[in-house]
């Protein structure tokens, strides 16, 4: 697989406090990747590391294949678009001239593409209206069409939902979506509000204390996240005779534990078990989504409900 960004036990101390820890990440090309964690986790530190605000204190990593102590990785570096933290707009600027000021910055030779970069952001009717009077999804949009001007094939995002009102919201999704698929670009989005990412990501890397726990695509997590019946019965092998014949799909875990999937008749179950002289222990629901996945492994509780037979 082709990688737009790896990192390899990439670590960032400030003093004694390790605000990046050995951390180890791959973000494919062409994803959306979601870079989940919460306050202070350590997005905003890899962001900056990744841009070249920051140096690493320890590990390394790669744009393109081109590893970060490498001095072509400037050249990585330009086919790279970001908005880290606020983003960076003149607020006394209209959208346009803000783009045209970024053109002249990157040495352009001409502002061809701007009206374009406004169509795409949503912001071409916004006239003589300066940045400040923005509303703040506005702002997001222009800070992105800045970080679009170099016509990059990566972005990186730092939490570019926080803060916006739903309408908002729904403007920076279908933003993202058309980029990256329209556009072909690859997305690095880091962000706490899960829901919203559960929307648009492709693959996902979920970070606590400056370490990246766990890297899953979404088909990888949808399967992680399956809904299940989670049963231990006295045999599992009347049991997998019976839910051949529901036609159910299932995993024997052991002799005594199964997962069943999909939808199940738990009264029908227990008494075609108790036909085969089968008992059942325990019946629990495993019902997981994004958020109760982040929490279980990160610690906290799973989300079950348990039946007692
Ligand atoms: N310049 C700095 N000096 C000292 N500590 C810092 C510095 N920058 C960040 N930190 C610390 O490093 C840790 C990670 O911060 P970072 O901003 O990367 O987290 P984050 O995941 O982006 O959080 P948030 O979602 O709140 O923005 C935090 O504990 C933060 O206080």
């Amino acid at each position: 697989m082709e990688y737009v960004l790896s990192t390899e036990n990439l670590s960032k101390k400030y003093g004694q406090y390790k605000a990046l820890d050995n951390l180890s990440m791959h973000v494919p090309k062409g994803a959306i990747y979601g870079l989940v964690g919460k306050n202070g986790a350590g997005k905003t530190t890899l962001i900056r590391v990744i841009c070249g605000l920051q140096k690493p204190t320890d590990g390394s990593y790669a744009i393109y294949g081109i590893s970060g102590a490498d001095r072509a990785v400037c050249q990585a570096r330009r086919r790279m678009g970001a908005v880290v933290e606020t983003p960076s707009v003149y607020l006394d600027m209209t959208a346009e001239d803000n783009l045209k000021q970024q053109y002249t910055i990157i040495g352009r030779p001409s502002f061809d593409g701007i009206r374009e970069l406004l169509r795409l952001v949503g912001l071409e009717n916004t006239g003589k209206k300066k940045a400040k009077n923005f509303s703040l999804g506005m702002r997001q949009r222009l800070g992105i069409a800045i970080a679009l001007a170099g016509n990059p094939d990566f972005l990186l995002l730092d939490e570019p939902v926080n803060g916006l009102d739903p309408q908002g919201i729904v403007e920076m999704r279908e933003l993202i979506l058309k980029l990256n698929r329209e556009r072909q670009i690859t997305v690095l989005i880091s962000s706490h509000i899960l829901d919203e990412l559960a929307r648009l990501a492709t693959h996902y890397g979920f970070i606590d204390n400056g370490h990246l726990v766990k890297e899953l695509s979404a088909q990888e997590l949808e399967r992680a996240c399956r809904k299940c019946i989670r049963t231990e019965v006295s045999d599992t092998r009347p049991l997998a005779h019976v839910l051949d014949k529901l036609q159910l799909e299932y995993a024997i875990l052991s002799d005594t534990q199964a997962e069943i999937y999909g939808e199940v008749g738990v009264t029908e179950l227990t008494l075609l078990l108790a036909e085969e002289n089968c008992s059942v222990r325990s019946m629990t629901e495993c019902d997981e989504n994004l958020e109760s996945y982040y929490i279980r492994l990160v610690g906290g509780g799973r989300n079950e409900q348990t039946f007692s037979c």
